[in-house]
């Protein structure tokens, strides 16, 4: 199937599909109800019946959804048998804590090198992972075509600009900073302070009133 033709929102929910997939798998489950999987992954099933029909898997009405097809398939798509290798930028609170968590769980991607300005932190390793110096950052990512920032924002744009010069093709941003990149390279932000605020904004104005 070309994946060109996944609508963007489908395409983000994949890997959510994915880790509830394997999981039942590793349970031994053979097949989930789109009700299952609607309770377990928080998304409607109306949304996951019309995801699901995309890639042709459209299940059968008292059986579901049978977890093996599926799970080959997000595999393939989501290339979980090609581990992407990820740079992180700025061993601080933040950087520290997902180099010891390092998305190993269900996932295809593995933080590989790391970067700091910071003379105790360059030499050492944590969770595996070297920590070398940013200015060293050209000649070590080798092999690198995808980074996470967790800088101080004021440093997040001229790091990213080194980052494009490299030739990365991804970023995913945890800095506040509004990054600019050439259109070519994709910039995923992920700002916990705007989604907190946003929490809040909807507990207040869109209460989930279940009584
Ligand atoms: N800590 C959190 O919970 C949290 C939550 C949301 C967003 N953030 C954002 O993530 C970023 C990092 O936060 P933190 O709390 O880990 O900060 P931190 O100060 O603990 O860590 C920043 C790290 O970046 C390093 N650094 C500074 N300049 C650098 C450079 N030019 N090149 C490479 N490394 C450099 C520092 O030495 C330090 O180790 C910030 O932009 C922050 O706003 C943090």
């Amino acid at each position: 199937m070309d994946q060109n033709k996944i609508p963007q929102a489908t395409a983000r929910r994949l890997p959510l599909y994915y880790r509830f997939l394997n999981n039942l798998n590793h349970q031994g489950k053979k097949r989930v109800s789109s009700k299952e999987l609607s309770e377990a992954v928080k998304v409607d099933s109306a949304t996951i019946r019309r995801d699901f029909s995309y890639f042709g898997a459209l299940g059968k009405k008292g059986y579901g959804y049978n977890v093996e097809y599926l799970l080959g398939f997000f595999r393939k798509t989501l290339d979980q048998d090609e581990v992407t290798e990820v740079a992180l930028i700025g061993v601080g609170n933040l950087g520290t804590a997902f180099l010891h968590y390092n998305f190993m769980k269900n996932n295809n991607t593995k933080i590989v090198k790391a970067f700091d300005t910071n003379a105790e932190k360059i030499g050492t390793d944590i969770g595996g992972v070297p920590i070398f110096h940013i200015n060293d950052l050209e000649e070590k990512m080798t092999g690198v075509s995808v980074a996470i920032l967790t800088v101080p924002a004021n440093e997040a744009q001229s790091i990213t600009n080194r980052l494009v010069d490299y030739g990365v093709s991804g970023i995913l941003n945890f800095t506040p900073a509004r990054i600019t990149v050439p259109e070519k390279i994709r910039v995923h932000h992920i700002d916990l302070a705007v989604e907190l605020q946003s929490l809040v904004y909807f507990l207040k104005h869109y209460p989930l009133d279940l009584d």
